[in-house]
């Protein structure tokens, strides 16, 4: 039996930040193995990620949180000596297929990086150039209203609707990366990878951003890497702790951090190893 199914036949508790419960999993990974040349990164990961959840991957540094986060929506792919095996679904399709388009996958599953990355260009453009691109608008009105929805749900259009036309690089770096965020949302994605999103902001940003991601999950299902396990416990309803290439333990966060199964895991939180 996988750590998934084990782990999943445990608790029926709900933390404080679980509203409902989902019952339904948006991506499934089954004995997912990446390699890296010879070296192998990760050894059969098995685990369902529920949608409109947060789930955060955690675990010591190199254990393999990121390698993971990329394969939900084939990022490693750009690695050369990267090679993904075992399966990983989007609502049950085969999302390393060869008939699935890459692009349109990760329109679906979209990304937002641990640095703010906004492109040299205005707040405006940041935005709209995805929907373009990816022809999801007919009209200027309706690339207008998708920039302004999505700066919305990022939590920044209060902050920048009088100066659309000016360079994205401008802002604060909290307010770059809840640019990046409205960017990720924008082409309408139903899955949004978080790869320590806050790690370059202060306390203040990151607390901003942690609020939206609370927001977001209502609409999108949330895969966050982070090193901190406060903001793990502060963000997300299931938890993945990852060891040596393993996923060691998975379940609700509150069972993950007040009474871990694995002796590892517990080694980690209570903070012996990492
Ligand atoms: N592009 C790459 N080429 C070769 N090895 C890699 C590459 N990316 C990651 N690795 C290796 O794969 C393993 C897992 O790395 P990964 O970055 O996924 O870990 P992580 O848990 O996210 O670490 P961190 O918390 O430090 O970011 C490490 O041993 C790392 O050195």
């Amino acid at each position: 039996m996988s750590a998934v199914e084990t782990n999943f036949q445990g608790s029926t508790e709900v933390p404080p930040n679980t509203a409902v419960p989902s019952t339904v999993a948006k991506m499934r990974g089954r004995d997912v193995c990446v390699f890296y040349g010879e070296k192998q990164a990760l050894f059969d990961v098995n685990i369902d990620i529920m949608e409109q959840e947060v789930t955060a991957l955690i675990g010591p540094s190199g254990c393999g949180k990121s390698t993971f986060l990329r394969c939900l929506n084939r990022m490693n792919d750009v690695v050369d000596i990267c090679r993904v095996t075992g399966a990983i679904t989007l609502d049950g399709g085969d999302i390393y297929d060869r008939s699935v388009d890459v692009v349109h996958l990760r329109a679906r599953v979209g990304m937002v990086f641990q640095k703010p990355n906004p492109f040299p260009k205005s707040i405006y453009e940041n935005i709209a150039y995805g929907p373009r691109i990816h022809g999801l608008t007919r009209s200027k009105a309706e690339l207008d209203e998708i920039v302004e929805t999505s700066l919305i749900k990022a939590g920044l259009w209060k902050e920048v609707k009088d100066r659309l036309d000016q360079p994205g690089t401008g802002l604060s770096g909290g307010q770059q990366q809840r640019l990046c965020i409205a960017r990720a949302v924008a082409v309408q994605p139903e899955v949004i990878l978080m790869d320590e999103p806050c790690s370059a902001l202060d306390p203040i940003a990151t607390a901003t951003v942690e609020d939206l991601i609370h927001e977001l999950r209502e609409n999108y299902t949330i895969v966050i890497v982070t090193h901190s396990m406060q903001q793990a416990a502060r963000v997300s309803q299931k938890t993945a702790f990852f060891h040596l290439g393993n996923l060691v333990e998975y379940g609700e966060t509150e069972q993950i951090f007040t009474n871990p199964k694995d002796e590892r895991t517990q080694g980690y939180i209570t903070g012996r190893f990492g």
